[in-house]
């Protein structure tokens, strides 16, 4: 053969070579998911609306259950189907199990320390641990349950004080709830000291604009190269309230050193600060940020979450009446109209569970979960899901599909007693995981469960409620991290109990 001749014949066949292998690799590597077009440069950010959840429930209507977003130079994907949830949270868990940690997120968990931020791997696993141990196991809940009494009832008498008076529902528990959390991480620092209800106050105000930040677009996350500029200042306010936050901590840990060796009771603070000393187990260190960063995730994980599902199970309770009175029959019979509700009768007061497994089907506190992050390239429904994708999971579409609940817009609590329609909060059913499925579970569902059901249960029987003259229940959703009704339910208290010395 000639030498050009050869010369030819090599480059043809080596181009033919290399476009089949390119064809057959674009083959087998699957399309990224569908979804809207886009403007060049920005892709979708300019067309969000406020109202995520909602927006998104719309465009899996059109581009499918799996659905992808360009926002800025940030790829998401939104899931919106059972069986899709089932693949992200069940089958690829592992993968999934990792947080696409945002600006204000890593301000928030100093540095990416706390179990909210932290990628799937040991410290995680480490910092989940201690809080489950020490605070929110079920043993841990028991050794406490005198303060969640205590608290209540303390609520329960500053409610009986504005008796025929208006009264916001969801800020009186997010008070209550609030001292709970405070008194069971560092109660013993600052029991019986007037402090403790100013740093609770300070506490209060602060993380209310923190989670208010941590809900907002940032131009930061979704163009990485522009975060120093911080164009709309989010961080920078972000930075100002964890100094403030930074600054209760250190007055409470400050105290607690000066206490050294005069305290009976033991606490999360205390675990934790004889944890750091040590410098963490034997796998993995244990720092002062550490130490900071769950002391603030269990204040934010536990508040607005509790608070606003007990305001909607009140909103949904005041609009049907005929529920409300099955309640009352319930604890009427369970308690009696001469006691108070304990602790101890939530596991009788059966209907009351299905009202509170309602409400977090039509509210889930947290609709879109907290984005998942696939540690690498992974498959899902025959689409390719890049590492680094922010990953939506919709629950509240969800729980409000129509092929999965049969009248999906409906209050019905009953509807939990039909044969295979048993759902718990465990996250094994994919129609129904309020508190999220897999590995990333909330951590807190024990306490949720025990504060949310204590408090519902204690207004309902104390109280007659009525909405204010004229009014129905305003319905309307204000979405954020934490979705919180957009008009805060208030309704006026009567006293219901048999003696009115048990108000005192
Ligand atoms: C009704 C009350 C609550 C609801 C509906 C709720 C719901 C959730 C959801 C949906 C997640 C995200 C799961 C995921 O990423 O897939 C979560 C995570 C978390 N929750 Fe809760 N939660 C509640 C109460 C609490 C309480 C009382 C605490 C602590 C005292 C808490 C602490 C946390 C923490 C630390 C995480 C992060 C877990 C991780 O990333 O590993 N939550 N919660």
């Amino acid at each position: 053969m000639e030498p050009t001749t050869f010369l030819y014949t090599f480059l043809l066949t080596t181009f033919l070579i290399y476009t089949a292998l390119l064809l057959l690799r674009r083959r087998r590597t699957p399309p990224l998911p569908p979804g809207p077009t886009g403007l060049p440069l920005v892709g979708s950010l300019p067309f969000l609306d406020p109202s995520l959840h909602t927006y998104f429930t719309d465009l899996s209507k059109k581009y499918g259950p799996i659905f992808s977003l360009q926002l800025g130079s940030k790829l998401a994907v939104v899931i919106s189907s059972s069986s899709l949830a089932h693949a992200v949270l069940r089958e690829h868990d592992n993968t999934f199990a990792n947080r696409d940690v945002t600006e204000t997120g890593r301000l928030f968990s100093y540095g990416g320390n706390d179990i909210l931020w932290s990628p799937n791997g040991p410290t995680w696993r480490m910092l989940r641990r201690i809080c489950v141990h020490e605070m929110l196991s079920p043993q841990s809940l028991d050794a406490v349950s005198s303060i969640r009494q205590q608290e209540t009832r303390s609520t329960m008498h500053h409610i009986h004080a504005s008796s025929g008076n208006q009264v916001d529902i969801g800020a009186e528990m997010f008070l209550n709830v609030m001292n709970v959390v405070t008194n069971t991480m560092w109660g013993a620092t600052l029991e019986g000291d007037e402090e403790r209800e100013s740093v609770g106050m300070d506490f209060k105000e602060v993380v209310a604009n923190i989670t208010d930040l941590l809900g907002r677009p940032n131009v930061s996350d979704f163009f990485p190269a522009l975060a120093r500029f911080d164009l709309q200042g989010i961080q920078s306010k972000m930075a100002v309230l964890m100094d403030r936050v930074d600054s209760i901590f250190e007055r409470i840990i400050e105290r607690r050193s000066c206490d050294e060796g005069k305290r009976t009771k033991k606490d999360l603070l205390e675990f934790m600060l004889r944890m750091e000393r040590e410098g963490g187990d034997s796998k993995t260190p244990f720092t002062m940020s550490h130490v900071k960063a769950l002391l603030i995730d269990m204040f934010t994980g536990a508040t607005d979450t509790t608070s606003t599902a007990v305001e909607w199970a009140m909103a949904e309770l005041l609009n049907k009446p005929d529920i409300l009175k099955k309640l009352q029959d319930e604890l009427d019979q369970i308690v009696g109209k001469d006691k108070l509700v304990e602790e101890s009768h939530l596991s009788q007061l059966h209907f009351l569970s299905l009202v509170i497994k309602e409400t977090l089907r039509l509210h889930p506190p947290v609709p879109l979960l907290v984005p998942h992050c696939p540690s690498s390239p992974c498959t899902i429904g025959g689409y390719l899901i890049p590492e680094g994708t922010r990953v939506f999971i919709n629950v509240w579409a969800i729980q409000r599909d129509p092929s999965k609940w049969t009248d999906p817009l409906e209050f019905k609590p009953e509807r939990y007693l039909q044969q295979g329609l048993q759902r718990d909060f465990g996250g094994k059913d994919f129609d129904y995981f309020p508190f999220g499925s897999g590995r990333r579970i909330c951590v807190g569902i024990a306490m949720a469960e025990r504060m949310v059901g204590y408090f519902l249960a204690t207004i309902v029987h104390s109280f007659d409620w009525k909405l204010p003259e004229g009014k129905d229940v305003d319905f309307s959703e204000k979405f954020g991290i934490v979705m919180k009704k957009a008009i805060p339910l208030v309704a006026t208290p009567t006293p219901r109990l048999s003696k009115n010395e048990l108000y005192n």
